[in-house]
Order: structure tokens, then sequence, then C-alpha cells
């Protein structure tokens, strides 16, 4: 099909000279195709033992086929019962990538990956009769995804519909999942690769089995992938992916312009659009990169026309996912089966062009614990909950330095101006993704109003996935947390906390992981969502003027 030929092309004369010395670096050193036999020696003897556990991703095109079958006769059978409405619980690699698969085919998939109580209500409120969830933990492990598990498990029963017909596990061999599958006895485990983290896990069980059971080609994916395995194995300056990690190395090191504003770019020749791939590639790139204080920072953005793509400046490289348009310095072409495999092919090549291993997320688990911590001692949660500041529906809480007094454009054109120019604005909602979907304005709006380079996450999806670089990667980024009041809390069955208690300790413990890195973190709780948030884009406006 027209458009989909995979292909990477750096469009900026001065990126693609800068960009050769790398590239040809990564082809005398044969890490193209060492990396594709799995060699873990690549990222030097520290990173060896993991990365020893974690390369079966450069085969899975052919080690995935045999899940085809499994899948589609689960999803007949599902069907032959009524069951059509997939569900997916899962966080950062264990939803990512069936999100973009689906949504990239135009298939309906309900994901969860918030603690939102709204947004996991209207899940729930949902067709259960024809619901089938599918809870995806790699670990088998997170907290959020076994939440999910528990609310829906009790749902169904209420409902009076056998729930373990209902519960389809995604999990690796051995995870506290896979026992209690075996326990409860779940209509159906998919044992994952053990060999393979979770944001390289797109064409595993991981992405395969939510997206085929909701009814995307995933066959096709495979094909994709598969078609261009054997260019992402040459050891040449023309794979894509050496040209990818070259040019990415080279913005790094010789520009720092360690951010990359990525804009999926409609296709005018009839190829596909892949929907929020710049979402799935922000985990792959973000949390294999950043750590030791240095790493590539992902911007997803709207498209090429967005702030921050735009008007990029020396300290941000636009790519497009898609032709180039627009300012894009590189651009990216191909199916989503191929695009995935070639940036995790560059992915990989440049973590050994920056010195780290692209396979750990160390700084993970710190904001886990904080949360863990205040979850264990709900006083802590509650105290520590006074505003500094109350302006009309948004109070007010900073972290040691951060000004909170005055009006709220005030306070909000302070902390703007405390990001280095050539840092960077983070904005974390830790709201409901579809009813607040609104929120994700903010991003345009301060990135156009400061001209720094401005990220969105919900939280805590974006723990599983930019987390890791706040608190690993370079540390030039302030940190706005936007809360808001819980209307309908939910209750987590035999659990001491609700998800909106967890989602709150959420927010505050990774808030203060933040701030014991020195990094300015401003939280705004909303009392009333929809009033605060209007309120929020008048005075981001104001605090730009
Ligand atoms: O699949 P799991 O074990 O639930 O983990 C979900 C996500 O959490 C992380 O470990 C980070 O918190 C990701 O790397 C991973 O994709």
């Amino acid at each position: 099909m027209a458009g989909e030929t995979t292909g990477v092309e750096i469009v900026d004369a001065a990126l693609a000279s800068e960009a050769a010395p790398f590239a040809e670096r990564l082809v005398a050193d044969q890490v193209a195709s060492k990396l594709a036999s799995q060699d873990a020696t690549l990222w030097g003897p520290e990173a060896e033992s993991e990365a020893s556990i974690r390369l079966s991703w450069t085969t899975l095109h052919k080690s995935s086929r045999p899940l085809i079958g499994e899948i589609e006769a689960l999803r007949t059978d599902l069907r032959s019962e009524g069951v059509d409405r997939v569900v997916l619980a899962g966080m950062g690699g264990s939803s990512l990538a069936p999100e973009v698969i689906t949504a990239t085919d135009g298939v309906p998939l309900t994901v969860l990956d918030t603690t939102d109580p709204g947004q996991v209500a209207d899940a729930l409120a949902g067709d259960l009769e024809r619901t089938v969830i599918v809870v995806s933990s790699k670990s088998g492990g997170t907290v959020e995804t076994d939440s999910h598990r528990r609310i829906f498990a009790k749902a169904f029963a209420d409902a009076g519909i056998d729930a373990a017909r209902r519960i389809v596990v995604v999990t690796d061999p051995g995870s506290p999942f896979a026992e209690l599958s075996e326990k409860e006895g779940y209509r159906k485990v998919f044992l994952a690769d053990p060999n393979v983290g979770g944001r390289y896990s797109a064409l595993t069980a991981f992405g395969l089995v939510p997206a085929g059971l909701a009814g995307a080609d995933v066959a096709r994916l495979l094909d994709q992938a598969a078609s261009v395995a054997d260019e992402l194995a040459a050891d040449s300056v023309d794979n894509p992916a050496v040209k990818l990690a070259a040019a990415w190395g080279a913005a790094h090191e010789k520009k720092g312009a360690e951010k990359l504003v990525i804009a999926t770019v409609p296709s005018k020749e009839g190829g596909s659009v892949l929907k929020g791939f710049a979402d799935w590639a922000e985990q792959l790139i973000a949390e294999s990169t950043g750590k030791q204080g240095t790493g590539l920072l992902p911007v997803a953005v709207e498209g090429p026309d967005s702030p921050g793509f735009a008007d990029a400046k020396g300290d941000a490289t636009p790519v497009a996912v898609g032709q180039a348009e627009g300012a894009a310095k590189i651009s990216v072409t191909g199916s989503l089966g191929a695009q995935f495999l070639l940036w995790e092919f560059a992915t990989a090549l440049a973590g050994r062009l920056l010195g780290i291993n692209p396979f750990d997320q160390p700084d993970v688990e710190a904001a886990k614990k904080a949360a863990r911590s205040l979850l264990d001692n709900p006083d802590k949660l509650k105290g520590g909950d006074e505003p500094s500041t109350v302006d009309g529906a948004v109070e007010v809480f900073g972290s040691e330095g951060v000004v909170t007094d005055g009006k709220l454009a005030d306070i909000l054109r302070a902390f703007f101006d405390s990001a280095p120019e050539t840092g960077y604005i983070a904005v974390q909602a830790y709201l409901d993704r579809l009813d607040d979907a609104s929120t994700a304005v903010l991003r345009g709006e301060i990135a156009k109003r400061t001209g720094r380079q401005t990220t969105f996450g919900w939280g805590p999806r974006f723990l599983h996935s930019t987390g890791q670089y706040h608190k690993g990667g370079h540390q030039n980024g302030v940190f706005l947390q936007i809360t808001g009041a819980v209307e309908d809390d939910l209750d987590v069955p035999d659990r001491p906390y609700t998800l909106g208690v967890l989602q709150h300790a959420q927010a505050l413990g990774d808030g203060q992981v933040l701030a014991e890195h020195g990094r300015p973190v401003l939280r705004l709780h909303l009392t009333d969502r929809a009033a605060g948030l209007a309120e929020l884009v008048r005075a981001v406006q104001e605090a730009g003027e």
C-alpha cells in the first residue's frame, strides 16, 4: 500500500551530516546484526546480565505466530457466547501497544490504565453480559491492574455472571497472576515470553491477545514486522534503525537536543494512520533511555502544526511518524508492525550510543514505594492537605521553594519561569482521561505561551512511561500535577483503600519523589473538576500574556 514503505529520512541536512559518524560507528561495530542475534554484551558489562534475559523481542515476528490461532479460537468461542466487548486492564507495556493496534485498525477496546474512580465506573457501566476483561501484567502484581481485576470480578459476580469465565490473563510464567489464575480457574491464561521486557512486548501476548480478541488483524501485524526484520539486522548506514538511532544520538550529543517531539502525520497516500503511536513510543524511549542523568525525552504532540513541533527550538528534534511535514527534522514511515520493530531496534541502538542500559527502569520503583507508604499511613495521606492558596475551584500546593501565594495566573507564571529555557514542563493529570479529556489542551496552551517544551501525561499511566525519565533523565523538568475531587469513589474489594485513595496516594507519592530529586512540583487540586479546569485554562492564558 502506498505510504507503507518502511524508511527513515533525516530531512534536516545539518542533522544528517552530524548523524553520519554515529551511523558509521554502529556499522563498524556490527551493532545491528549483533542485536538481531541477541548479543547481550552490546551495552557493557554492567548491563549484560539484564540484557541476557531481555532480547527475545528481536524474533517475535516468528516466535509469536502460534499465538494467532489461540487468540482466534478464544475470540470465536467468546463471540458464540455473545461476549464481544473487550476491556483491557494493564499499565505501560501491558496496554499501550494494544491501544495503538486497535485504534489504528479501528476496532473498539476499553483500556483501563487509570485509578480514576469515575473512569473505572464508566467501564463497569458498559454491558457486562457481553464483556470479557483481559488482565495483563508481566509481573502479575501491579497494583492498578490487580485493583481492576478485583473490581470486575466482584461486578461480574454481583451481576450473576461467572467471573472466572470472563477473566483472561496475560502474564509471565510463575507470576502471582499465573498462580491465581490456576487457583480461580480463569477462562484462559496466556503465558508470555519472560525474556521480553514490558516496553518491548508489543508483538508478544501482551500486545496481540487483547488486540486480537477485540478484532484487530494481529497476523498482519506480525507479517508487517517480518517484512522489515532483515533490513533492521543489516550492518549498513541505510538500515532505518541505524539511521534513526544515529540521528537521535547526534541530536543529543552534538546539539543538546535531548527532546524528541513526536507527531503522527496522517498519510496523504492512503497509508494507515498510526493512531496513538507517540504514546507507545513515549514509554519505549523514556523508560529505556532516561537514566543516569541522561536520555531522550519524548514529547508526544497532537500533530505537526502543534506548539513544540512547529516552533521547536534548538533543544528539540521534531520527528514525524509518517511523511515529513512542517518542521520535521526526521520522518519515519512504515506500517504499524514494521514501526514497532524499527523503533525498538533504534531505541536499543540509541542506548548503546548514550552509554546506558536500555532494559532496566531503576527509578520507577521509587514512586510505587512512596505511594505504598502513603497507603500504609492514611493519616499522612490526609495530613499536609492544607492548601497554601485557594483560587476559585483550584487549591494550590507546592514543593519547597515553589511560589504558591497570590492569584493562580501569577503562581503559574512564576512556576513556568522556574523551568530553564531548555528545560521542560510536565503536566501530569490524575483525572479521567475520557470525561476530563479536555485537560489535554493544557499541553499546547502552555507550550505556546512559555516557548518551553511541554509534555502531558495522565496519571498514573505516565508513571509506567515517562515517569522513569522524570526522575532518572536530564534534571531540567518542572512538574505541574493536577488532581481532582472524586464524587463517587469505588472500593477495591478486599483492600483497605478505595480507588480514589490510591489515585491520591500515587499523585502525592510521585510528587514527593520528584521533590526529593530537587524538582519543582506544583499541585493544583480541582475541587470542582469542570469549573476548576476552566479556571486553570484561563489562568494559563493570562500567565502567558
Ligand atoms: O506488566 P506489569 O508488570 O504490570 O508492568 C507494567 C509496566 O510497569 C513498568 O514496570 C513500569 O512501572 C513498565 O515497565 C511496565 O510496562
